[in-house]
């Protein structure tokens, strides 16, 4: 396959730029702070100096940026995507974003000339580093067929699921749902402590039964020993309980649940926990600061 772009080279990027690359691909890499592409480099990447610059090299380029306003600046901005985009060329957004800003981002490059797809995914650091994302595509089918190769590579799953924007708010309902479990995993955690048992018997007990599931099995261990190692950084948890109530918002939806979730992750944000791993929301339901991160 043809040489791939690749912009924004934070824990998920580099991962997935690095998983490419170990597969053989040709990639060009491009970060706002761009001493983080020096490891990739070092891995035989060659490394762009603008999104711009990537985007003439690359004919097919992939975004996985912060948030709305990051994957929103890497095409508007100066030097940015729109500067190079022409027909022949592909951008594929894999940020967590609202459908607003990827049918704003599809718009402005369709315009161009290029194609787009939004393409947001499931799965985490280590998901990312041993390609078993779960990866949820909208919007150029054609170009989805295309980057299949790449994807294949990158993820165990891909969903071809229509229109731009469907892609979004997938991934915003599945992180809505995960949101609001890790909080009622939390004060699970704190009840069991406070009441007298212990919280690895409860672990041990989870994991055998209905509820049991990976994301319980491989966090809980870390909580209980307030260890949170950002794989997924709280403020993109709470960035997406955010977009996800604005969803149900437009849609009338009652989510009480996800509410009171949202706001637990706006208190550790508050409280200087945002950088740290999303299950440091605990800390919240314990009341207290953690201890090591
Ligand atoms: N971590 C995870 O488990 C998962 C994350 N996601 C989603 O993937 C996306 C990336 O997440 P993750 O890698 O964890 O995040 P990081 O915070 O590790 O990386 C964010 C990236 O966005 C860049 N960035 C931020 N603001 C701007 C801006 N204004 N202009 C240009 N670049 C910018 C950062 O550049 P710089 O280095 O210069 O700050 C960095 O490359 C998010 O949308 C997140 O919700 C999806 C699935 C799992
Ligand atoms: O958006 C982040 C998702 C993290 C996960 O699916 O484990």
């Amino acid at each position: 396959m043809e040489e791939i772009g690749f912009l924004g080279m934070g824990i998920m990027g580099k991962a997935m730029a690095m998983n490419l690359l170990r597969h053989g691909f040709k990639v060009s890499v491009w970060n706002r702070t761009l001493s983080k592409c020096d490891e990739l480099k070092e891995h035989g990447a060659s490394v762009g100096e603008s999104p711009a610059a990537v985007i003439k090299k690359c004919k097919y380029t992939i975004g996985m940026l912060s948030d709305p306003a990051a994957a929103l600046s890497v095409v508007f901005d100066k030097d940015g995507i729109l500067e190079e985009i022409c027909s022949g060329k592909g951008y594929i957004d894999m940020s967590t974003v609202d459908a607003e800003t990827s049918s704003k981002i599809s718009e402005a490059v369709k315009k161009k000339g290029g194609s787009f797809l939004e393409a947001p995914v499931s799965g985490s650091k280590k998901p990312a580093e041993d390609g078993q994302l779960v990866i949820l595509s909208a919007g150029d089918k054609g170009l989805y067929d295309a980057i299949l190769p790449a994807f294949d590579v990158l993820g165990k799953k891909s969903f071809f699921l229509g229109e731009v924007g469907n892609g979004a708010k997938m991934k915003l309902v599945v992180n809505m749902i995960m949101g609001s479990m890790m909080n009622a995993f939390s004060e699970g955690l704190v009840l069991a402590d406070k009441s007298g048992l212990s919280p690895n018997t409860l672990l041990d007990v989870l994991d055998l039964g209905a509820i049991a599931n990976p994301m319980f099995k491989m966090k809980g261990p870390s909580m209980i020993q307030n260890s949170y190692s950002p794989a997924f950084p709280l403020k993109h948890q709470q960035k997406d309980m955010r977009l996800a109530l604005a969803l149900g918002d437009e849609n009338a939806v009652s989510m009480p649940v996800a509410a009171a979730a949202n706001e637990a992750f706006k208190k550790a944000r508050s409280t200087g926990l945002g950088d740290l791993d999303f299950s440091a929301v605990y800390e919240i339901f314990k009341g207290t600061e953690p201890s090591s991160a």
